[in-house]
C-alpha cells in the first residue's frame, strides 16, 4: 500500500511540482480495498475533492495511470476528521480488528479532554459507565442536546476507551446518515444479506444524529432489526440526537420505545465557568498562551455552542500569529469576536432560508408554513419562523406577514409570544437554537 502511495507522491511531485503534493496529497489519506479493486483517496475538504475531480484533470490522470497498472480504480471521499492523523494512524484505525469502519475515531475526543460541568455531568457519567461496562450499565444510552455541545465527543470517547481496554471488540461509530446510505447501496447492489450480517455482528454500536432516520421507513425497519439483534445479545448501543426520542417526529413508535428503554441523558449549554474551563483546557492542549481577560471575554460572549467557542479561540490565535505576537491578548479576542459578529451581520439569512431551516428542524412541510393549517405543530412552526425572520432579517413586519400569507399584526403576535415563551420553555429554546445552528451550517 505504502509503495503505491509513495509512488503517487513521487510521480506527482516530478510531473506537477512539490506545491501540488503539499497542498492536495499530503493532507489526504489513501486506503486500498482489494475486494472492490479501488483506492479511496480520503481528502480533508470539498474544495480539494472538487479540485482533483474537476479543475485539475492532470493530477487525476497521473494518479489513475499509476493505479491502472495495479488494476485499481480511484475513488474520492471527504472526511474532515483526518486532520491530525498521519497516514499510518489513519490506516491503523481503518485496519483495527480487520474491519475498516473505525476510521471515524478521533483521538482528540477522549474523556481526558472533555470538561465536565452542570450541563453535561449526567451524560458524561453515563458515558463513563458505559465505557467501563459495555452492555451492562445503560443500554441503550441515548444522549441528546443542541448543536456543538459535545455529543460526538462523548460517543467518540466511549469508543476510544473501550477500544483501548478491549481491543478485540468490534466497535462501530457511524452517523445515521451513513447508515442510511449504506443501507440504500446494499439494496441497490443486492447485498442486503452481507449488510445485515455486518451490522448484526457488531459488539458496540454508536450512532450519531439518530434523528435523521425519522421519516425513512425502510431504514427505520432495518435499524429496528439491527437494534433488536444487538440488544438481545447484550451488545452495547449508544445513540445521539439533537432532541429526545419523544420529540423526534415520524419516528416509529416501536423504535421510540426501544430508544427509551435504557438511559436518556441530555446535555445543556455550558455555564460561564465551564466555558472558561473548556477554553483553558483547549489552550493547554494546544499550547496556546492567552491572557486570562481575553479568555474570559470569549467565554462571556459565546454562550451556546462549544464549536463556536473553539472557533473564536482559533481565530484569536490566527490574529495573534499574523501580527507576529506570541500571546493572545484582549485585543486579539475582541477582533476575533468582531470578525465573527461582522460575518454574521453580513450573512443575514433570507426568509426562504429561515423557512427551510424551520421545516427541516421541525420536520414540517415547507408549504405548511405558509398554509392556513391550524394544527398546533404547524402554527407553532409558523410562529417560530416569523419570530426568526423578525430577529434575523431586515424585513419589515408587513413584508414578513406577506411572506407567510398573514397580516403584520399576526407577525407581531407571533413575535411577542415566542419572545416571551423562549425564556420559560426549554424545548422551544432548544428548537430555536437548532434552527439557528442549521442556518449557520448551510
Ligand atoms: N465538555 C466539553 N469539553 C471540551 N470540549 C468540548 C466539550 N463539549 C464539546 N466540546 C468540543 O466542542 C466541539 C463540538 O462538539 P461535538 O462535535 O461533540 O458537538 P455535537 O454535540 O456532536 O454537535 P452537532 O450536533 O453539531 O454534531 C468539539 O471540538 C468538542 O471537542
Amino acid at each position: 500500500m505504502n509503495n503505491i502511495w509513495q509512488e503517487i507522491l513521487d510521480v506527482v511531485e516530478e510531473k506537477m511540482g512539490k506545491p501540488t503534493v503539499e497542498a492536495f496529497l499530503k493532507p489526504s489519506r489513501a486506503i486500498i480495498n482489494k475486494e472492490d479493486n479501488k483506492l479511496t483517496l480520503i481528502v480533508p475538504n470539498e474544495f480539494i475533492k472538487t479540485y482533483i475531480e474537476q479543475k485539475s484533470g492532470k493530477l487525476k490522470n497521473i494518479i489513475e495511470d499509476i493505479l491502472e497498472g495495479e488494476n485499481l480504480k480511484l475513488s474520492l471521499e471527504v472526511d474532515e476528521s483526518i486532520g491530525n492523523l498521519s497516514q499510518e494512524e489513519y490506516l491503523e484505525n481503518n485496519n483495527k480488528v480487520e474491519k475498516n469502519e473505525q476510521k471515524g475515531f478521533l483521538s482528540k475526543y477522549t474523556f481526558e479532554t472533555f470538561v465536565v460541568g452542570p450541563g453535561n455531568r449526567m451524560a458524561h457519567a453515563a458515558s463513563l459507565a458505559v465505557a467501563d461496562n459495555p452492555g451492562k450499565a445503560y443500554n441503550p444510552l441515548f444522549i441528546y442536546g443542541g448543536a456543538g455541545l459535545g455529543k460526538t465527543h462523548l460517543l467518540q470517547a466511549i469508543a476510544t476507551t473501550i477500544r483501548s481496554k478491549k481491543p478485540n471488540l468490534y466497535i462501530l461509530y457511524i452517523t445515521s446518515e451513513k447508515f442510511t446510505n449504506e443501507f440504500i447501496n446494499a439494496i441497490k447492489d443486492d447485498k442486503i444479506n452481507s449488510f445485515q450480517e455486518h451490522y448484526r455482528n457488531i459488539d458496540i454500536l454508536l450512532v450519531d444524529d439518530i434523528q435523521f432516520i425519522a421519516g425513512k421507513e425502510r431504514t427505520q425497519e432495518e435499524f429496528f432489526h439491527t437494534f433488536n439483534t444487538l440488544y438481545e445479545s447484550g451488545k452495547q448501543i449508544v445513540l445521539s440526537s439533537d432532541r429526545p426520542p419523544k420529540e423526534i417526529r415520524t419516528l416509529e413508535e416501536r423504535l421510540r420505545t426501544r430508544f427509551e428503554m435504557g438511559l436518556i441523558a441530555d446535555i445543556q449549554p455550558p455555564d460561564l465557568e465551564t466555558r472558561i474551563a473548556i477554553l483553558q483546557k483547549k489552550a493547554e492542549i494546544e499550547n496556546i498562551d492567552i491572557d486570562p481577560e481575553a479568555l474570559v471575554l470569549i467565554a462571556e460572549k459565546v454562550a451556546s455552542n462549544i464549536r463556536e467557542l473553539e472557533g473564536v479561540l482559533t481565530k484569536s490565535m490566527a490574529l495573534c500569529s499574523i501580527n507576529q505576537e506570541s500571546r493572545i491578548t484582549i485585543k486579539h479576542a475582541q477582533e476575533a469576536l468582531k470578525n465573527i459578529e461582522d460575518n454574521k451581520l453580513n450573512n443575514l439569512p433570507t426568509m426562504d432560508e429561515i423557512a427551510i431551516a424551520v421545516s427541516k428542524v421541525m420536520q414540517i412541510k415547507l408549504e405548511d408554513l405558509k398554509s392556513r393549517g391550524r394544527k398546533s405543530h404547524q402554527a407553532n412552526a409558523r410562529q417560530i419562523a416569523m419570530y426568526l425572520c423578525r430577529e434575523m432579517t431586515k424585513n419589515s413586519l408587513p413584508q414578513i406577514g406577506e411572506y407567510f400569507g398573514r397580516d403584520h399584526s399576526t407577525v407581531i403576535h407571533a413575535y411577542e409570544r415566542i419572545k416571551e415563551d423562549i425564556n420559560k420553555d426549554q424545548t422551544l429554546k432548544r428548537i430555536i437554537e437548532q434552527i439557528r445552528s442549521f442556518l449557520k451550517s448551510v
